[in-house]
């Protein structure tokens, strides 16, 4: 066993006796070549001088445990000090034939040496062919002198091993310097590694950031580029407008030195157009005094004229020529003369003739146009626009002529009165609107037939058609209730709306033969007007009426429908006499409410209207007696006086 300085104490003789069983110190070298199992000292000199050869090239890790591995283990590169002195001293070397730097002559083997597996053979049992010979038991001389040979020989080997000892402590504490100098010079490299890594990290952020930068840059280098871009645009328009401010600059003194001038002209203007409006003003007030003034006039030659006129109108032949029992005196446009030839009873005197003259406020022949008729009823219509409730009724027989003069034909020529009479209320309201006057105008067109009200605007479905009731309002005014009140702004919308009621009309017609004859229809137009300016309000209603066929049916020939339809028409239009015969006696009561027509009518027949009647007759022979009871019942009504009307104005 190796002591701390390497010493073998082989002096010992009982420490020497028990090497003499140490394996270790066979004779046979494991890592030698096989061939050399002598044990001569020959041949361990050629081991012992590979061994110094091979130490000088031994590397720190060569002093390591090499058990015939092709490698080195792991832990050969470590320094392997400590293990093998825990060992006990030498360490076991083997051959690395890989490296090549520790040949197989070397093998040290420590005294304890568990770890090599030495051949069991000792030096002295093993006979080699040049060995000594087997001495004689009874010569133990020679047998001493053999033993003091071998232990020469291994005190020799031991000083040998010694020295190798020593040479490997030298070398292992070289190596250790060396190695310790490599740890530090190692621990000095990972601590600059670490400082590169750290600065690596560093480096890499700021090459992150670089790239970032860049990529901004290469950005920002686009954007300035696009600016550039468009500041030459810019420039280019900055350049053009200046030039234009410089042309504009020009412009503007010129446009300044002319409106000098201007203001100069327009001061004198402005005195001019005060002292003009001063004018407008008074010329205004005149105005309105001489519209007032008008509508006053107007109407004391309205109420002159009588607030209820008849006008007569004689149908032409239908086959042309001249009507035989209807004579209009040239002279007399008031006049109309019914004459009839009565035969003699007898026979025996000449046949004589029967003349009945009527005369009324007008009497307008076959010859007379549309045009001329309307021209007598257009002053009514401009009392409707004043303020004053007008109604205009067409009565006489079944094909006399009623709905010719109230409604006519499409053309411009033969128009009746509404179409007219709307066309003038709308062209009279926009003239007065350039005086502050401003009108509403509400239509509405109702059937009576059989005294019930039928409404002519309906547009729903004709199993939902409402029923429909007359109203009297606390203020007077008379409404009927479910029927189409429609706005209208101008003589179209109206036109429309008489068409729609025509188109109603001729519904039920077919329904019901000459249904028209047999009912009256009433156009009604409210008229409101304001001038707020003036503070003056009118209100009114034009009323025109196309009434039912007044003949008498012989009663013989009534029956059923018929009869109740002539109780009907003549019910209602007795009545209308009477109630205008009422009115013109001043009766306390006037019986408005026995049927629906006077009831619907008492807003235009009362003492605040104005209302016209034509008569119209046909010329001929056979209506002779319709046409007579139609003039008789005419006369009557123009016999009456209505009280003097007054305007609805507030
Ligand atoms: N003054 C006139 N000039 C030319 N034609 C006329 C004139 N008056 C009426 N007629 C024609 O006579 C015919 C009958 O007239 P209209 O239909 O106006 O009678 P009506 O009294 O309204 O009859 P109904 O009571 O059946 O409605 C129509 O063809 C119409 O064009």
């Amino acid at each position: 066993m190796a002591d701390s300085v390497g010493n073998f104490p082989f002096e010992d003789s009982l420490l020497f006796k028990s090497m003499s069983r140490l394996p270790v110190m066979s004779t046979k070298r494991v890592l030698t070549s096989s061939t050399s199992s002598s044990e001569n000292g020959q041949e361990f000199a050629p081991a012992q001088k590979k061994t110094r050869k091979d130490l000088e090239h031994v590397k720190p890790q060569a002093a390591a445990t090499i058990i015939g591995g092709k490698r080195p283990p792991v832990a050969a590169s470590r320094p392997p000090f400590s293990k093998s002195t825990r060992g006990g001293g030498a360490a076991t070397v083997a051959v690395g034939p890989s490296r090549g730097v520790l040949k197989p002559s070397l093998v040290s083997t420590a005294a304890k040496g568990g770890n090599v597996k030495q051949p069991a053979v000792s030096a002295g049992t093993k006979a080699g062919g040049g060995g000594p010979q087997r001495r004689h038991g009874w010569d133990l001389k020679g047998k001493v002198s053999d033993m003091e040979e071998k232990i020469g020989k291994y005190q020799t080997k031991v000083k040998s091993v010694n020295q190798e000892n020593e040479i490997l402590k030298g070398s292992m504490v070289q190596t250790q310097t060396r190695m310790a100098l490599m740890e530090k010079e190692l621990d000095k490299q990972r601590g600059m590694i670490s400082e590169y890594e750290t600065e690596l990290q560093v480096l890499t952020g700021v090459r992150e950031e670089l790239e970032k930068v860049s990529s901004d840059k290469n950005t920002l280098e686009r954007e300035l580029s696009n600016l550039e871009g468009k500041y030459r645009v810019m420039e280019t328009l900055r350049d053009s407008q200046e030039t234009e401010l410089q042309t504009l600059k020009m412009k503007l003194s010129v446009q300044e030195s002319t409106l000098a001038r201007l203001q100069a002209t327009l001061k004198d203007t402005e005195e001019e157009v005060c002292s003009l409006k001063e004018t407008v003003a008074q010329q205004q007030d005149e105005l309105h005094a001489g519209e007032m003034e008008r509508r006053r006039l107007h109407n004391t030659i309205q109420e002159l004229k009588g607030n209820i006129r008849v006008f007569c109108r004689v149908r032409p032949l239908v086959g042309g020529g001249l009507s035989k029992h209807i004579q209009l005196p040239a002279s007399d446009i008031k006049m109309i003369t019914l004459a009839k030839t009565e035969e003699s009873h007898t026979g025996k005197t000449a046949d004589t003739q029967r003349n009945y003259n009527f005369s009324f406020d007008r009497v307008f022949g076959p010859q007379a146009s549309q045009q001329e008729v309307f021209e007598e009823i257009s002053l009514l219509v401009q009392s409707a626009l004043d303020g004053y409730n007008v109604c205009c009724f067409a009565y006489g027989q079944t094909g006399s002529g009623k709905t010719y003069t109230m409604e006519g034909d499409e053309i411009d020529e033969t128009r009746g009165v509404i179409p007219r009479a709307v066309q003038q209320i709308f062209k009279a309201a926009e003239k007065l609107g350039a005086q502050g006057w401003e009108f509403t105008f509400t239509a509405s067109f109702v059937e009576i037939y059989n005294e019930t009200l039928r409404d002519l605007l309906y547009t729903g479905k004709a199993s939902k058609r409402p029923e429909h009731e007359i109203r009297k309002l606390s203020n007077g005014e008379v409404t009927i209730t479910n029927l189409t009140y429609e706005k209208v702004t101008n003589e179209d919308q109206v036109l429309g709306l008489i068409v729609l009621a025509n188109r109603n009309r001729s519904t039920a017609q077919t329904a019901q033969n000459d249904r028209s004859s047999r009912s009256h229809s009433v156009f009604q137009l409210d008229i409101e007007g304001v001038n707020a300016g003036r503070d003056v309000k009118c209100k009114s209603t034009l009323c025109l009426v196309d009434l039912a066929g007044s003949e008498r049916m012989v009663k013989s020939q009534s029956q059923g429908e018929r009869f109740k339809e002539m109780t009907a028409i003549n019910g209602s239009l007795s009545n209308l006499g009477i109630v205008i015969a009422a009115l013109a006696n001043k009766e306390s009561y006037v019986p408005y409410r026995n049927s629906k027509l006077t009831y619907l009518l008492q807003g235009c027949l009362g003492g605040n209207s104005k209302t016209l009647m034509f008569v119209n007759i046909a010329p001929e022979s056979d209506s002779f007696g319709e046409t007579l009871n139609s003039l008789r019942f005419a006369s009557k009504v123009n016999d009456c006086v209505i009280g003097t009307a007054s305007a609805n104005r507030k």
